[in-house]
């Protein structure tokens, strides 16, 4: 969600008729993108925004179709009517089905009725509570239209198998202080703090503090009040009294500061970003970064899956997009997901079935390291969409692949790597970064402050490449 790109979409979201958007577009800022997570299994198979024309539930159903049945949904605001009326689709029908005599079931089945079966119909549909467009409030149509939609959406709701709530709980305790002790731990900051020994010490709280003003805009009512209308015209109304409304909006804000610490280790600082060193490389055209700040957006993604590690010492994420030839439907431009994973034992595995001891322990057998899965292995295995060759597909790790899975991910054709490089070169007992050093044949790159210098940053990052990829991605 940026304010950047919001100015582009003139009130084109929203559940408002053609009238009332000519009105919000006098109100460009207001407008936010929506973005959603689409959950199968507890896999992630999709991550989407909406666009310039469609909203992000609308996407969803154009990108899985029929695949959407059992998945969750998970959305930064409560979807519209003209969303979610497509997405029970199917559910409502299975619920009555599930009603009929089981030989009534049998009988139904051949004739056709598995295709209905296969209609949308998803599981659980979770949503921030916090409508970003406060412009529906405003002006006596806008709210007269909000509050139908809002009707629409309640009777949609009420019919159909599919759970529609706010999933937004208290954070366990010391959860905060844990994410901004490893999140100041993390390779990107050591590696600022370690080239740059003279930088203000205190640079990662200042990117902090900027990231939580930016998430506070982006995801909070910051009038106590207009939040309070805003639940009572989506259907809220029982979270308006206190003590329920102040806990809501301290599980906002807690949430947001834990989102914005992790954010701010992959800060925006100086001139770090990920650059090759390869200046031959970044020439030629195919293996040019992404613009900086995507590429930080989606590390950033990868910085939040290292925290679901079953390895207790050391968590990392991985991300893969692919960029496809042409712009699609989505709001993420020509980009698109592909899959993503972090360091676990073998799916499915209990805790203690396995050894998870670090290289410090003498006994080599009950070492973690000959079970975990790594997050680039788990990226790779649990995708959600074929890596094609002629695409430049991407992934984003948070640590330095190691020397297992440096020729796995070139072997899947991938062709850029996102990276830390603070384990370039070392050799420990069981895991060792020899190999991404030597690699070739994928291009990489590596948090650093920027090797060509400031001049040469704006020449390779001219406006028009940075603001093609925002409008799409965020
Ligand atoms: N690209 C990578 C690199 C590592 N890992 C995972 C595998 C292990 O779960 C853990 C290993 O991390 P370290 O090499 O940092 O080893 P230690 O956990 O022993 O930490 P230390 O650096 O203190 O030795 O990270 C991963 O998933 N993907």
């Amino acid at each position: 969600q940026r304010q950047k790109s919001q100015e582009k979409e003139e009130g084109k979201h929203g559940p408002l008729g053609d009238n009332e958007m000519a009105r919000v577009s006098t109100d460009k800022k207001q407008v936010k993108k929506t973005g959603l997570v689409v959950v199968k299994n507890m896999k992630i198979v999709g991550l989407h925004c909406s666009s310039e024309d469609l909203h992000a539930g609308k996407i969803a159903l154009i990108k899985h179709g029929s695949r959407l049945k059992n998945c969750d949904l998970y959305f930064s605001r409560k979807p519209c009517s003209a969303c979610l009326k497509m997405i029970v689709n199917g559910s409502a029908f299975e619920r009555q089905v599930e009603a009929l005599p089981e030989e009534m079931v049998s009988w139904l089945e051949p004739s056709g009725l598995q295709q209905v079966f296969q209609a949308a119909g998803v599981n659980r549909i979770s949503y921030w509570p916090a409508d970003p467009e406060i412009s529906l409030l405003s002006g006596a149509s806008g709210s007269e239209d909000a509050k139908l939609d809002a009707k629409a959406v309640e009777r949609l709701k009420s019919n159909s198998r599919a759970h529609v709530c706010v999933l937004l709980q208290p954070l366990v305790c010391f959860m905060v202080q844990f994410v901004e002790e490893t999140s100041h731990k993390c390779d990107f900051i050591q590696k600022i703090s370690k080239t740059l020994p003279d930088a203000n010490v205190d640079f990662y709280s200042e990117c902090r503090q900027e990231r939580v003003k930016e998430y506070e805009m982006l995801f909070l009512v910051s009038n106590e009040e207009l939040h309070k209308q805003i639940l009572m015209t989506i259907g809220l109304e029982n979270l308006c009294e206190n003590p329920y409304f102040s806990n809501l909006r301290q599980n906002m804000k807690d949430l947001i500061l834990l989102l914005a610490t992790v954010a701010s280790s992959v800060p925006n600082f100086k001139h770090y970003g990920f650059y090759s060193g390869n200046t031959e490389q970044i020439n030629e055209i195919h293996n040019q970064s992404l613009p900086q700040e995507v590429a930080r957006h989606c590390m950033v993604q990868a910085r939040l899956l290292a925290y679901r590690t079953e390895d207790h010492k050391t968590g990392v994420g991985a991300v893969i997009w692919a960029e496809g030839k042409s712009r699609n439907c989505d709001g993420t431009g020509a980009m698109y997901f592909i899959g993503c994973g972090y360091n676990a034992f073998p799916a499915g595995s209990e805790y203690a079935d396995f050894p998870n001891m670090d290289d410090k322990q003498k006994d080599r057998e009950i070492r973690k390291f000959r079970y975990i899965i790594h997050a680039e292995q788990n990226a790779l295995t649990f995708r959600c969409q074929e890596i094609k060759p002629e695409e430049k597909s991407m992934i984003f790790v948070t640590k330095c692949p190691c020397d297992e899975c440096v020729p796995l991910i070139k072997g899947a054709g991938i062709k850029q790597i996102y990276a830390g490089d603070v384990d370039v070169g070392k050799k420990k007992a069981d895991i060792s970064y020899m190999r991404f050093g030597e690699l070739e044949g994928v291009s990489k790159f590596t948090w650093q402050l920027n090797p060509s210098g400031t001049c040469v940053l704006e020449q390779n990052e001219p406006e028009s490449r940075e603001s093609k990829y925002l409008q799409g991605l965020y």
